[in-house]
């Protein structure tokens, strides 16, 4: 789906409210909640931190406050934790301890993710020669022997923790950069991406909102136990003796605690305890958002009985959802260019090679597409159909090359003559407003967090300009207009709630919502049922004259064709053998080609009678009735 994902994906608690079906979308904090261990490791940690906090005001002494008087003392009212060897009070220097300490873990957490999530992210989403170099950079930083290079560390800037947290941060940086990329990698090519893309979302719109969304849980995971590790590291290195003696922190304390562990073993106790609760509330914790973000949302539907109450009380043929007037201009036409819908001219698409040369899959391929035509784009597989229409959409992979030709949009260039990619600046502003996509695969186009609803209203709130009420009933009515018999219910519904014919429906709704003058629709039948085929192409059949809007259709049926288009483009191996009207081309196919996709087609079927004479009386055949070309072009 184009349109209807453009600017779906912000967060849960934005989902649209007042609905007859019921949304129930926990957040995760309620979720976190729920769950015993969430619970007690939120109290762990929060107690730990309102201590270190409030340290100034708690602690009765300063952390390096000595007693020489009282070295080694047993708790009383005073020390109530007793005292260290220099007669320094255990309770005050736990106290400022926690400051420090928890302040370095996150340091180090803080640089691990500031290096490794954004390098992650710009990897796993471009790869190419970023991730090249970023994964010999991680590489490097993965074979250092982190021990030393800590110790280097603290030789050359003396013991503070902040530095050593900061190279710890550095060191460990690459766990957050391995897991970001690859998180990001599982979902780059995910079509609801795709969708995204052709929907017009910037980059980093799509990586926020679409992409972001599938780190967060692993980063937040994998921060808790990183900020574990932290703690665990400085205090080791303290308690080999490497701390700065002069700050109270666990692992100073733990090593002062040791050396004394016979006289007063109650001093290696305390920051040991505290140092185990807060490890093991961070992981906790950890454990705990995981869940509560892997529950997901908990969706229930209170299903209204009795009819729908959408705009058309559950009507398929409600009336047409423009409701506002249309904003089809005529473009000025750009010089060289010709006042087409889409003209594309000779176009030539290629992909380098390993040997240097380039392997075209799209050869000199000429057509133009107006307003109020479908033109069906067929051919057998591999035959560079998808690679046109990707041309149009700015949809092709980063290495693809446009070795030549040019495309023209409206009159002007998105592709202009010596240019070797297609110009996404243009494009952007065309995908999802003017030009918008039906896929494949309506399942994985459509973003599986989001309701149907959601990811309808938030494009045309942007694209059209119009506030959320309005666009709700315009997605209600949308919805009524693809055939969906109860849209209040589907526009409540998550993409996995419903069927594959209707989540096609939907992403026809999407396209349509924006009132685009182009639609592409990559074989928008093939996942779907053969009972359900039909009726989508109908569907598409009957917008596309209702609101007068260009369709480059492509397939590999020239049944579809048949039914659906006004001209057809023939493809093979790339190339475009033959044009002309599908009257043309189905009656009198110049090519072998033709002549033979047309024949596996009409292989054992009878409607070839009603394709090469007149039709003189009923329509013996339901397909054959369905065939455009016949009802707006008489056979002489
Ligand atoms: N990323 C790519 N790198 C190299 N070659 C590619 C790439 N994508 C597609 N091709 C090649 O381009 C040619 C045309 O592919 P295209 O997807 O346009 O075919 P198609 O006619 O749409 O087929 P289908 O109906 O199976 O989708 C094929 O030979 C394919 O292998």
């Amino acid at each position: 789906m184009s349109d209807s994902v453009e600017t779906a994906a912000v967060a849960p608690s934005a989902l649209p409210t007042g609905q007859s079906g019921t949304v129930v979308r926990s957040t995760v904090m309620r979720r976190l909640l729920k769950n015993p261990l969430g619970i007690a490791s939120l109290v762990i940690l929060t107690t730990i931190a309102l201590l270190a906090i409030l340290a100034p005001v708690l602690a009765p002494f300063e952390e390096n406050f000595a007693n020489i008087s009282k070295t080694l003392a047993a708790p009383d009212s005073t020390n109530i934790l007793g005292t260290d060897s220099a007669g320094r009070d255990t309770w005050s220097r736990l106290l400022f301890g926690a400051q420090l300490t928890l302040l370095s873990a996150l340091l180090c957490a803080g640089v691990a993710i500031a290096i490794g999530l954004p390098a992650g992210l710009i990897a796993g989403y471009y790869a190419g020669r970023f991730e090249a170099v970023s994964n010999w950079v991680v590489s490097i930083l993965m074979s250092l022997p982190g021990l030393i290079v800590l110790l280097t560390i603290r030789a050359a800037f003396g013991p503070s923790v902040w530095f050593s947290m900061i190279a710890f941060g550095i060191l460990i940086s690459p766990s957050y950069f391995r897991l970001t990329r690859a998180a990001v990698q599982s979902v780059r090519n995910e079509l609801y991406v795709d969708a995204a893309r052709v929907s017009g979302l910037s980059d980093l719109s799509i990586v926020a909102r679409h992409i972001f969304s599938v780190v967060r849980a692993p980063i937040i995971i994998q921060t808790a136990a990183i900020a574990g590790v932290a703690i665990a590291i400085q205090s080791g290195l303290e308690f080999l003796g490497l701390g700065d003696p002069t700050k109270a922190t666990w692992g100073v304390m733990l090593s002062e605690g040791f050396k004394n562990v016979y006289l007063t073993p109650s001093l290696l106790l305390w920051p040991a305890l505290a140092m185990a609760l807060t490890i093991g509330g961070l992981v906790l914790l950890g454990n705990a958002i995981r869940d509560a973000l892997e529950d997901g949302e908990k969706i229930k539907h209170r299903r209204k009985r009795g009819p729908a109450s959408g705009p058309s009380g559950g009507s398929t043929t409600a009336a047409p959802a423009k409701a506002r007037p249309s904003r089809k201009s005529v473009a000025a036409v750009e010089h060289g260019t010709e006042h087409h819908l889409v003209k594309v001219t000779n176009l030539g698409v290629g992909y380098p090679q390993a040997d240097g040369s380039i392997k075209k899959v799209v050869d000199n391929v000429s057509f133009h597409v107006d307003r109020g035509e479908i033109l069906g784009i067929v051919g057998e597989s591999g035959s560079g159909k998808s690679q046109t229409a990707f041309s149009i959409l700015g949809l092709l992979p980063d290495n693809a090359r446009i070795v030549a030709g040019s495309i023209q949009f409206d009159g002007n260039y998105t592709v202009a003559p010596g240019e070797d990619r297609v110009s996404q600046e243009r494009l952007s502003k065309l995908r999802g407003k003017r030009i918008s996509y039906i896929p494949q695969e309506p399942m994985s186009n459509l973003d599986p967090a989001f309701t149907i609803g959601y990811q309808l209203v938030t494009p045309m709130v942007r694209v059209l300009g119009i506030s959320k009420a309005e666009a709700r009933t315009r997605a209600l009515k949308l919805l009524t207009d693809v055939g969906i018999v109860n849209p209040e219910r589907t526009f409540n519904a998550y993409p996995h709630e419903v069927s594959g014919g209707m989540a096609q429906r939907v992403l026809i709704a999407g396209a349509i919502s924006c009132e685009p003058d182009l639609v592409i629709a990559d074989e928008p039948t093939t996942a779907l049922d053969v009972t359900v085929q039909a009726d989508v192409l109908d569907l598409l059949r009957e917008l596309q004259q209702r609101l007068n809007i260009g369709v480059i259709l492509v397939t590999h049926n020239f049944g579809v064709v048949a039914d659906l288009c006004d001209r057809v483009a023939v493809m093979q191996n790339g190339r475009l053998v033959e044009e002309g009207t599908v009257r043309e081309i189905l009656r009198n196919p110049k090519e072998n080609y033709t002549r033979t996709l047309l024949g596996s087609m009409l292989e054992g079927k009878t409607p070839m009678t009603m394709l090469v004479s007149p039709p003189e009386g009923p329509v013996a055949h339901g397909e054959a009735s369905r065939h455009a070309s016949a009802e707006k072009e008489p056979v002489a």
